[in-house]
């Protein structure tokens, strides 16, 4: 479904140039269900702004359901915005108009196109649990009631792909674990593809792989420990990454890994290292000829 392999984002303003994604590789299967974690600045944001299709990137590839977005033109990307991916933001304000009900504010969307169809409203709705307060406005909503309207509006073009920026970030626990559920269906009875962009460690461990952004690459890969722990019983487990996923560095098609910066710390190494094959490990060491230096 995704495809990105030596994304580069830069952006540039007057004499200022910051690189935001520095050869990003990342491939996401048609159907998963996943996450990207990382720090404050690490690109998360930059990346799934490329893959909505809201910004260009500057170099590498990446394609999504097929669509080549770095030659994409931009009649194209109209297209590719409205059939195949859908966004959900923290902030639900820029989703929705708050001087319309429920139900308006799904059909809006479908209004804009030319693609009225107000039982495909009323289901997704339901869907998300608000069949009862589908004619309310959005005022007489709480802020979760109003972030599952925002994600019923992301499902109003039928995409394929979700993407959700923090989209739990400013809900409680119960509501948060609601949103979770809710992407959990919409990904196995609609079969969308769901990527998730958070800080929430707790959520990251709902989900079935999990992908680490350091500074604008890919660093450290999640996988379930065992696929078929549904969300109870990995909540049972404390729901944290660690105790339900293993950790693995990924190592890109060129062989380079990204060393994290305390483990470089821990053993003094600097701009060089020494490298060695056991027969069975690969051993990295600082260099040899300068450790006396250390
Ligand atoms: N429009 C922009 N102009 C200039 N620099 C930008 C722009 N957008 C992002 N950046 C820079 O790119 C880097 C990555 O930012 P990005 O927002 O993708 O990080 P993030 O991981 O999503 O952070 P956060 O979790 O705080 O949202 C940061 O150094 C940021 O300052």
């Amino acid at each position: 479904m995704i495809h990105c392999e030596g994304l580069v984002k830069i952006f540039k303003s007057e004499d200022i140039e910051v690189v935001a994604l520095q050869g990003l590789n990342l491939t996401v299967e048609q159907g998963e269900m996943m996450a990207i974690i990382g720090n404050s600045g690490s690109g998360k944001s930059t990346l799934l702004n490329m893959l909505g299709g809201l910004d260009r990137p500057s170099a590498g590839q990446v394609s999504v359901g097929g669509w080549d977005l770095l030659k994409i033109r931009d009649d194209q990307l109209v297209e590719y915005k409205r059939s195949t991916v859908g966004f959900v933001w923290q902030n639900n304000a820029r989703n929705l108009l708050p001087y319309l009900t429920a139900l308006e504010n799904v059909e809006m969307p479908m209004l804009l196109t030319g693609k009225l169809d107000r039982n495909y409203a009323k289901e997704l709705l339901e869907r998300v649990g608000l069949k009862e307060r589908m004619h309310n406005k959005l005022h007489q909503l709480s802020g979760g009631e109003q972030q599952r309207v925002a994600i019923a509006i992301s499902l109003s073009n039928r995409p394929k792909l979700l993407l959700a920026d923090e989209p739990t970030g400013s809900v409680d626990t119960a509501t948060s674990d609601q949103i979770m559920q809710i992407f959990r269906q919409v990904n196995r009875e609609l079969g969308i593809t769901v990527v998730i962009v958070t800080h929430d460690l707790t959520l990251a461990g709902k989900v079935d792989r999990v992908v680490a952004i350091r500074d604008g690459l890919t660093s450290t890969e999640f996988l379930k420990r065992n696929p078929n722990l549904d969300l109870a019983a990995a909540e049972g487990l404390g729901g944290g990454l660690q105790e339900v996923h293993e950790a693995f560095v990924v190592v890109d098609r060129v062989g380079r890994l990204q060393v994290p910066k305390e483990y470089l710390e821990a053993v003094g190494i600097g701009g060089r290292a020494s490298m060695e094959f056991d027969g069975e490990k690969i051993i990295i060491t600082a260099p040899k000829s300068l450790e006396g230096d250390q």
